[in-house]
């Protein structure tokens, strides 16, 4: 069976993300087929490229070129200077990666960085970034961001919003729902048959016993007891600063972490080069590089594209085993 290529929406077209497709293109060129949806003319540098008006056409085209499924910008692309005209082409490249991963056209969605700011302020963009976006796109109530490498994969209950509204948003029904979808997707889109789930506290010590904070013991703790007695290997919560050596790393599949930085930091620190942000739980694969769009280097040919590299890959391994039978 052939696989579909890969859709690659462009990203904030004055960020690294054009720069990285196209390092990306001269990489992989021979191992998988991908195509960018984005404004041909805001491609720089020498890489050649190949305009294509359908998906399918990208595995013939790879191998001269960067396929670009083309879409008009109302903006030019600047290195570091959003054009606020370009916003609604941003958003659209998103839609129509979205569309063409949920028909089987393409085998997934891989997305270029987006500066969100940029967005919300040429567009109005009414999502705090592509994980929300894109489970509005797919009608899907309920995704997960994981960050994952081959050292970490982590999981923040809680994603873009404010620290002070942490606490608040830390519900039973937001544990389950994380640490279900989590580990599912650690099966089917990880082949890990019996996943282990290590959950972080909130407060430092995890709490101390009620003395540094009552969420853990009144909230995170009866939601893990109860998610054992249906089944999940799930342990926690755990004081988030000793549980991220290489030694408990060993012991877990996923870190389910309580807001942002608190899994993000230690993946990044770690991992900052390889790791790949997956939406777990939409109806076709998405990955990410774990970066954003590096306004302060971008235009100068200098931007590190083994993230994108990751993507492109962990998608591709993720599309491929879609199509294997189960054991
Ligand atoms: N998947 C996404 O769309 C995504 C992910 C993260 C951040 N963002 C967005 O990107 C914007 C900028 O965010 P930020 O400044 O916090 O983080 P950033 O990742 O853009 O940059 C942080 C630092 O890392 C460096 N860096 C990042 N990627 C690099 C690469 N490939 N090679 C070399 N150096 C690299 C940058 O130069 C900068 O010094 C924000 O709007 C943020 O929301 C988007
Ligand atoms: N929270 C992510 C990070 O800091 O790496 C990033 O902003 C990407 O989020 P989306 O994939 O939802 O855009």
């Amino acid at each position: 069976m052939t696989l579909a290529p890969i859709a690659l929406s462009c990203g904030e077209p004055a960020g690294i993300g054009l720069e990285l497709v196209q390092k990306a293109w001269s990489l992989l060129k021979d191992e998988m087929a991908f195509f960018l949806i984005g404004d041909p003319s805001h491609l720089a540098g020498d890489v050649p490229t190949i305009v294509i008006s359908e998906a399918s056409q990208a595995p013939a085209a790879m191998a001269q070129g960067l396929p670009v499924l083309a879409q008009t910008f109302l903006g030019d692309a600047v290195p570091g200077q959003p054009d606020p005209k370009n916003a609604e082409g941003v958003m659209r490249a998103i839609a129509v990666g979205t569309q063409l991963a949920m028909s089987g056209a393409a085998s997934a969605l891989c997305t270029a960085p987006i500066h969100k700011k940029a967005l919300k302020d040429g567009c109005n963009f009414a999502f705090p970034g592509h994980t929300e976006y894109l489970a509005h796109l797919a009608d899907v109530q309920r995704v997960v961001m994981m960050l994952a490498s081959a050292q970490l994969r982590v999981v923040p209950a809680t994603i873009h919003i404010p620290l002070r509204d942490v606490p608040t948003a830390l519900t039973p029904a937001v544990l389950r729902e994380t640490i279900a979808i989590t580990a599912a997707g650690l099966t089917t889109q990880f082949g890990i048959a019996s996943p282990r789930i290590a959950v972080a506290g909130l407060n430092p010590h995890a709490g101390e016993g009620g003395a540094m904070g009552r969420e853990d013991m009144e909230i995170i703790a009866p939601t893990l007891a109860e998610m054992r007695t249906q089944g999940y290997d799930v342990v926690g919560p755990l004081p988030a600063d000793t549980m991220f050596h290489a030694q408990a790393r060993a012991t877990y599949d996923a870190a389910v972490c309580m807001y942002h930085d608190q899994a993000l930091i230690p993946i990044k620190t770690l991992d900052f080069d390889r790791g790949v942000n997956v939406t777990v739980g939409l109806p076709f694969i998405r990955t990410s590089p774990d970066h954003g769009t590096a306004f302060d280097i971008a235009g100068k040919g200098v931007a590190n594209p083994s993230s994108m590299v990751e993507a492109l890959r962990m998608a591709h391994r993720m599309a491929l085993a879609k199509t294997q039978p189960h054991p």
